[in-house]
């Protein structure tokens, strides 16, 4: 029905998307925390910024590229770690992974995706991954899946550390969504070979500074802690040997009553000074988001429903149309914007109210 879908705005895809899915597994990407106020805090807030441009500086069709950790990307904007793309389309995290390599994405691979990190990176040869670890209690099981990414080719491991337990998502428990239907699973806990056991991922609110350490030493790979939003744990993630912070509330699906993220960037990114590359995720759904962003301090962010809704309405092609639709829109806002790379972005250029 959708095969020829190409949505003019991110809007569109959500659209199409809740068409096509199953209302509880809508309910489960979309939802969030509680009353979900920090879910619509998140894109509110992108809304009362302003953006002042500049006019007459000459600056020509304007560059969208960056390098984060190493890895190039044709834009400042990443795939966020989403768990159950199966859920969304059959082909599951190998249409997004083949998405995020046709249009030279990061994507960073869910701990929770239901295709291994093995058979995410065959299906999609020259993609950028990075993967996404909920670092579990027992650290060799931990280890066993750093080596698993590291032998996938994974260039960076994502920490998710905002998540000592599940947060309460009231959608769910009113559609009694809890777990992944029969033929699905998070291939990614698989222990050991095919057909093993798949244990369970373990939320952990022992989890502190000190595994951290431990992990740091079981891999060469640059560690990004996602789900800071306090400027004293970004200070304290630099001095334990963080290679990047990801500011984010997790789309407000953990902790409601987080604010936006947008909001809490600037005194992150005036509490790093420079010293590691800032990222953020949470609300963005258009290329002016992505500005706004960077203008304030962030290194790129990274969107994690747009691509659930891409995925549902059509596979490769929807992720790879939300992405390329991002793409064309940042590099839109530049050029309106009067730079010639998005390294021309400073807070001048960012107003409240808007
Ligand atoms: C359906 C869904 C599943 C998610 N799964 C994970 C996950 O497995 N690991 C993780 O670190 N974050 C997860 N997140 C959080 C995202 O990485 C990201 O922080 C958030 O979606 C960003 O907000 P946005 O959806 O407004 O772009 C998930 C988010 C959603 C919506
Ligand atoms: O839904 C989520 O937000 C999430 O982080 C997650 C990750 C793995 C399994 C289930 C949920």
């Amino acid at each position: 029905m959708y095969a020829q879908m190409r949505g003019r705005s991110l809007r569109d895809y959500e659209v199409a998307a809740r068409e096509r899915l199953d209302p509880a597994h809508y309910d489960y990407f979309a939802g969030g925390a509680g009353d979900e106020v920090t879910v619509r805090a998140n894109e509110a807030a992108f809304g009362r910024l302003g953006l002042v441009p500049r006019v007459l500086r000459g600056a020509g069709k304007p560059q969208t590229g960056v390098t984060l950790l190493g890895s190039r990307a044709a834009a400042p904007v990443l795939v966020a770690p989403t768990a159950f793309h199966r859920l969304a389309h059959p082909e599951g995290e190998r249409a997004t992974a083949r998405a995020a390599a046709a249009t030279e994405t990061i994507m960073i691979v869910s701990m929770g995706a239901t295709v291994a990190i093995e058979d995410v990176a065959a299906a999609a040869p020259g993609a950028e991954l990075w993967f996404q670890l909920y670092v579990q209690p027992d650290l060799a099981f931990t280890e066993r899946i750093v080596r698993r990414a590291e032998a996938a080719g994974c260039a960076a491991l994502v920490v998710t550390a905002d998540s000592p337990v599940m947060g309460l998502r009231e959608r769910d428990l009113r559609n009694g969504f809890h777990d992944l239907p029969e033929h699905l699973c998070c291939e990614n806990l698989r222990d050991g070979a095919r057909g093993d056991r798949v244990r369970p991922i373990v939320m952990w609110p022992e989890l502190s500074w000190e595994h951290l350490e431990a992990l740091r030493g079981m891999t060469q790979l640059p560690i990004v802690l996602k789900g800071v939003t306090h400027p004293a744990d970004a200070r304290l993630a630099i001095g334990h040997g963080i290679s990047a912070i990801m500011v984010s509330n997790h789309g407000g699906r953990q902790l409601d009553g987080v604010p936006a993220t947008i909001d809490l960037l600037p005194d992150v990114v005036a509490e790093v000074a420079g010293a590691v590359p800032v990222l953020l995720d949470g609300g963005v759904r258009r290329g002016t988001d992505v500005l706004k962003a960077l203008a304030l301090g962030a290194a790129a962010v990274a969107v994690g429903r747009p691509v659930v809704w891409g995925l549902a309405a059509d596979g490769e092609r929807g992720v790879a149309g939300v992405l390329g639709l991002l793409r064309a829109e940042v590099e839109h806002a530049l050029t309106l914007c009067g730079c010639a790379s998005v390294a021309d972005l400073d807070p001048s250029m960012v107003r409240r109210p808007c």
